[in-house]
Formats: C-alpha cells, structure tokens, sequence
C-alpha cells in the first residue's frame, strides 16, 4: 500500500488560514509543489468549505478535517454531504457508535473515513486531566483496533504510535500523522511529534503539516523541502 504513493501526494498541507482569500493565495504560492490539502476548522466554519470543490476541479485532492462527534444520525448524514463535496478524506472521532455511522454513510462512495484517535496535542497528563485512565499509547491501540474492527479506512495518529499501529494492523490501514516538524522547528502547541523522515520510516503514509509551510517565509520552499525529505526517507 505505502509503496503505490507517489511521496509528494504524502504531503498534505493544513490550509488553516483565515478565509478563503487566503487560502486561495496559498494554494497559487505552493502551486504543484502541494497535490493534497486539508480544510480544517479556522477555514471551514470561516467559508472555506467550497475550496473543497475548487481544489478538486483544479486536479488536488481534499481532506476535510472536521472530526465529527454527534449521535450517529448526524454524523452519518454529515458524512453523506461530504461525500458530495468530492473530499477524499473526512475525520471523525474514534469512538465506536461515531465509527460506525460514518462507515455506514460512506457506502459505496470513494470517501475514506479517518478515526482520529488521540490529539497530537495531548500526552499522558492531558488525557488524565480528561478523565480517561488509559495513557495515550493504551488509548490508540484500543481505539485503533476498534476502528479497524468497524471498517474504517485510516487513522489519525501521532507518527510516534505509527510503527506499533503500522505492525498491529498490517499494511492496509492508512496511517495519516499531523505532528510533523522538520528538525529545528518550534513543536508550536504539539506534544507527539517526529521529523517527516522519521515519521515515513516509522510507517505513516501521509504527513499532515500546518504551520511549518503556511507560517514559512517561503511556503514552497518548505513544502519543497519537506517532499525531498519524504522522498529520501522511502529510499
Ligand atoms: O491529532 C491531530 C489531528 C489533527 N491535527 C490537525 O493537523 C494540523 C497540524 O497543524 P500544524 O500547524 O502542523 O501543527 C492542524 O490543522 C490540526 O488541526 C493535529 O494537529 N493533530
């Protein structure tokens, strides 16, 4: 499976901009340094959503990261409207009625669901400050065999927990890792992270970078940087 990507589709650039003015710019100033976005929060709820089907008219391919969490009802026909969108990826929360739902909704279409499994941003303390007695390696295995278990095609994981993930589930589960810092780079507010040369080697099939390349002073400088990192790291 991870073999068959081409590493510059690896690179999924988090389009977390404040409209769609500036998002657009992004997307000209990276041109086709970037083949994969991601649409999360800042830009969805701020009009950004339509870009899905603009990127997709335009040959690049979509993520709409908007980790759904709602009774299964919503979920699932949330899940139908993304579907519409042309998106490839779409996030829910691992948790099993959300899964299930999702997985449901998706039918025959070519969307692939991805089960966020613990935030990136949380370790150990966090989770026990949530209320959860698992720590964060205990939590993403049990959720990711869950996930696995109800058909989902792939995970949001820390690329720490990808080489155990990628051994447990075998090949066929998309390991998809935000928590991506090239070496010298401020961790910003994540806790689980890796360079994109560690995280390929550990098993992730896709590398979810933010700040990294929007926030560079040269934007396709960094993303070309990060591709020829990927690139190396697959040998
Ligand atoms: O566990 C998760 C799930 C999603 N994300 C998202 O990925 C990007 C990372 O951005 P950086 O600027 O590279 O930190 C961001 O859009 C998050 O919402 C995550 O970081 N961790």
């Amino acid at each position: 499976m991870t073999a068959t990507i081409n590493p510059r589709d690896r690179l999924i650039v988090a389009l977390d901009l404040p409209d769609l003015r500036a998002a657009e710019a992004m997307v000209d100033r990276l041109d086709d340094t970037v083949s994969f976005y991601k649409i999360g929060y800042q830009l969805a709820y701020a009009g950004g959503l339509p870009l899905a089907r603009a990127l997709k008219a335009a040959g690049k391919k979509v993520f709409v990261d908007l980790k759904l969490h709602d009774i299964g009802n919503t979920v699932g026909r949330g899940v139908e409207s993304l579907a519409e969108l042309g998106a490839t990826f779409v996030t829910v929360h691992a948790y099993p009625q959300t899964m299930k739902a999702a997985v449901e909704a998706r039918g025959q279409s070519k969307l692939k669901i991805l089960a966020v499994t613990v935030l990136t941003s949380y370790d150990d303390a966090d989770l026990q400050e949530a209320g959860y007695q698992l720590g964060v390696r205990d939590l993403v295995e049990r959720r990711a065999r869950q996930a696995q278990a109800f058909g989902i095609n792939g995970l949001v994981c820390s690329p720490e927990e990808a080489g155990h993930l990628r051994q447990l589930l075998g090949p066929d589960i998309l390991l998809v890792t935000p928590g991506i810092r090239p070496a010298g780079s401020s961790a910003d507010d994540q806790k689980r992270i890796m360079t994109p040369a560690r995280a390929i080697a550990a098993g992730a099939n896709y590398l979810v970078v933010g700040r990294p390349v929007i926030g560079a002073d040269d934007p396709k400088a960094a993303a070309e940087a990060i591709v020829e990192e990927i690139t190396a790291a697959l040998g």
